[in-house]
């Protein structure tokens, strides 16, 4: 059978990461990157875990955006941050032929549409990752916690693509969900997101034990999760009553874990607000769905 072939475009935390699973799991696997391609080329991406032994892969190939590629993907998957600045369409553009398949793999709401403006014949796949990994250097990723996934075709459905990407990743070691109504596990993992990614930095830097473990700080999270899954539900995807609960009780249950926005920030890097805050706003404001905690957070966090 012919070895299927990948094009992840941001060679970050998650891009090395399920990358390196990809490939772990036979697919031929390449990156798109503004960063040093010899580097990765040369020394390749080496993954350190803290469940499982460190392994090291060389990409197919590596270039940078607007380079050409020596071959079509089967897919392109998208793991750059979600920021107004990154056109990851025009990143991806010149690499689809009409069968390439493309997949976003970022966290967010609403995040999917200029892909299925500029690419309405083309498939388009979305993955919500279930992970803590972070990059320590270039081709260096440090892998905390976790790693399962959750996909499905935008808006719905589950293609016969879908489901040999999904494989892809089964072999490669990643436990994997397919869900015929990606859009709904997008609204439960945002509200997740929508909580604790923004107040962990307007806290100060709290990683989420710091955030539990006070008890009004644990109120404004479960509020803020209840105005998303109201917003969910004015549009059509009902989450199940006891989310809330649920997300509660796990997160009690992790290491305490500083989020990608608290990261991003301590950092010095943009951070994901209009994916993970000021999309949902927009989707309450358009069906009339009071959010004033998000309307808060993304007051104050435009202004960080
Ligand atoms: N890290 C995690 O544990 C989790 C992250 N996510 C989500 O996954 C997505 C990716 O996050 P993460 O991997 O952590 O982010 P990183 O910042 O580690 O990686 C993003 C990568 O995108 C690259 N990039 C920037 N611009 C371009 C461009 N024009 N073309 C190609 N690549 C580009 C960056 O390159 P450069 O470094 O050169 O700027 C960087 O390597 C986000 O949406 C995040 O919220 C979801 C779950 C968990
Ligand atoms: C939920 C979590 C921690 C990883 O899956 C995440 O998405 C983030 O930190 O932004």
């Amino acid at each position: 059978m012919k070895r299927i072939s990948i094009l992840v475009c941001g060679a970050g935390a998650i891009g090395c990461y399920y990358g390196s699973k990809l490939h772990q799991g036979g697919a031929q696997v390449s990156f798109v990157t503004p960063g040093d391609t010899h580097l990765l080329q040369d020394t390749g991406i080496y993954i350190e875990s803290l469940n499982e032994k460190p392994y090291h892969f060389f990409p197919y190939e590596v270039i940078n955006p607007g380079q050409t590629l020596s071959h079509t993907p089967d897919y392109v998957i998208v793991t750059t941050k979600v920021l107004p600045h990154i056109d990851t369409v025009e990143v991806v553009r010149p690499y689809l032929n009409p069968h390439t398949t493309i997949v976003l793999l970022q966290n967010g709401i609403d995040i999917e549409h200029p892909f299925s403006q500029a690419f309405p014949n083309h498939e388009l796949i979305r993955i919500l990752a279930f992970v803590c990994v972070s990059r320590q250097s270039i081709g260096n990723v440090l892998h905390q916690d976790y790693g399962k996934i959750a996909m499905g075709n935008y808006p719905k459905g589950t293609s016969s693509r879908a489901q040999q990407l999904a494989q892809s990743f089964e072999k490669g070691g990643v436990e994997c969900e397919l869900s015929d109504q990606v859009q709904l596990a997008c609204w439960k993992k945002l509200s997740w997101n929508a909580a604790f990614n923004p107040v962990s930095v307007l806290a100060r830097g709290a990683d989420t034990k710091t955030m539990l473990n006070d008890p009004e700080c644990r109120q404004l999270i479960e509020s803020i999760m209840g105005e998303v899954v109201s917003i969910a539900a004015h549009t059509g995807y009902d989450l199940p009553s006891s989310l809330i609960e649920e997300q509660l009780k796990n997160t009690d249950a992790m290491v305490p874990y500083k989020t990608s926005m608290l990261l991003d920030y301590e950092n010095g890097r943009p951070m994901e607000i209009d994916a993970i805050v000021g999309n949902a706003l927009r989707v309450a404001r358009r069906h009339n769905v009071p959010a004033p905690r998000l309307q808060s957070l993304y007051g104050l966090l435009r202004l960080y």
